[in-house]
């Protein structure tokens, strides 16, 4: 039985294998409609969403299963002991997808459950985003060596957008002036620059060898700068208002994209005005909602395989 967190738990091949077979079932629906005929998903959500709520609520009526939806203030989890919650979870379900506030709430689930638990968005890793991220990356380009700028707050996407990156061999470029990130291990990203596959942009490049690397790059992908649990929280505000101030300058704007037929990638939600200019949002927004659709069919992969075991079906 797999968990999915860190894709450091995964090889090259599984997860060409995950995303090869969200392709194949994207393109022969009709052959996947009962494949998950009788399995159960919950689903459980400590903070707010869209792409991930709905994704897996369809994804998983599309394969024949269906998914039960709580939010975590409704839920006993908020008063009770997490293990046996966990494991009460687990006598009722086939898998646990749980968007929660602390990784340390992701990793009790994991060490508790003996169904798998995906992690749909912590403090740290958000990997089927970045599952969907590279499935748009293959059906844009045709291979999975994708070279990926990155540019904004260094984040749960970023964590889970790099260590795919690297996995598959491409390249990853990280330009990241302020991080929200607190709890990785010391030497996580040394060990993502040990690869070859993995370079951090010093904050200060200039224009024009920024403009350089995105002339190079398949995508820009940039996030919001500031994740979802302190977006509207007052006692951020000014925090908030400190970071927008810090990564004005790093705002993706028609000048950098100028004269490049590089794509721009966002997770959603996005924030026009701040991590990206309105009109470089609205040039690529098809291409973003592809990504965003992608989701659902990234995880309709992943939910076969950790459901099924088996990836040639
Ligand atoms: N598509 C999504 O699931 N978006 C999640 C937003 C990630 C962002 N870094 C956040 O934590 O708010």
């Amino acid at each position: 039985m797999k968990h999915a967190n860190s894709f450091a738990d995964y090889t090259t091949d599984e997860l060409k294998g995950i995303l090869l077979l969200a392709e194949k079932i994207k393109q022969h629906q009709d052959d996947y409609g009962h494949i998950l005929d009788g399995k159960k998903l919950y689903t459980l959500f400590e903070k707010t969403s869209n792409r991930t709520y709905l994704s897996f609520s369809i994804g998983m009526e599309e394969l024949g299963g269906k998914a039960y939806n709580q939010l975590w203030k409704d839920s006993n989890f908020t008063i009770g002991d997490l293990m046996s919650e966990v494991k009460y979870v687990c006598r009722n379900v086939d898998c646990i997808m749980g968007r929660f506030k602390k990784d340390e709430t992701t990793e009790g689930f994991m060490k508790n459950a003996t169904v798998p638990v995906i992690n749909g968005c912590d403090n740290t890793f958000h990997p089927t985003q970045a599952l969907a991220d590279m499935l748009t990356l293959y059906e844009k380009t045709g291979h999975f060596e994708a070279k990926v700028l990155y540019i904004g707050a260094k984040n749960n996407t970023y964590n889970s957008l790099s260590e795919i990156v690297t996995k598959m061999g491409g390249m990853m470029y990280g330009l990241t002036p302020f991080s929200q990130i607190t709890n990785v291990p010391a030497d996580f990203y040394d060990k993502l620059t040990a690869t070859g596959h993995y370079k951090e942009l010093p904050t200060d490049i200039s224009k024009e060898d920024l403009k350089k690397v995105v002339a190079d790059v398949d995508c820009v992908y940039t996030d919001t700068w500031v994740d979802m649990e302190f977006f509207t929280n007052p006692d951020y505000a000014e925090k908030k208002n400190q970071i927008i101030n810090m990564m004005m300058p790093y705002q993706i704007d028609a000048a950098l994209m100028e004269g490049t037929d590089t794509m721009v990638f966002h997770d959603m939600p996005i924030h026009p005005g701040y991590e990206i200019t309105q009109d470089v949002m609205e040039k690529h927004l098809e291409t973003i909602l592809d990504e965003a659709e992608n989701r659902r069919h990234a995880e309709k992969g992943l939910l076969v395989y950790l459901i099924t075991g088996k990836l040639d079906v």
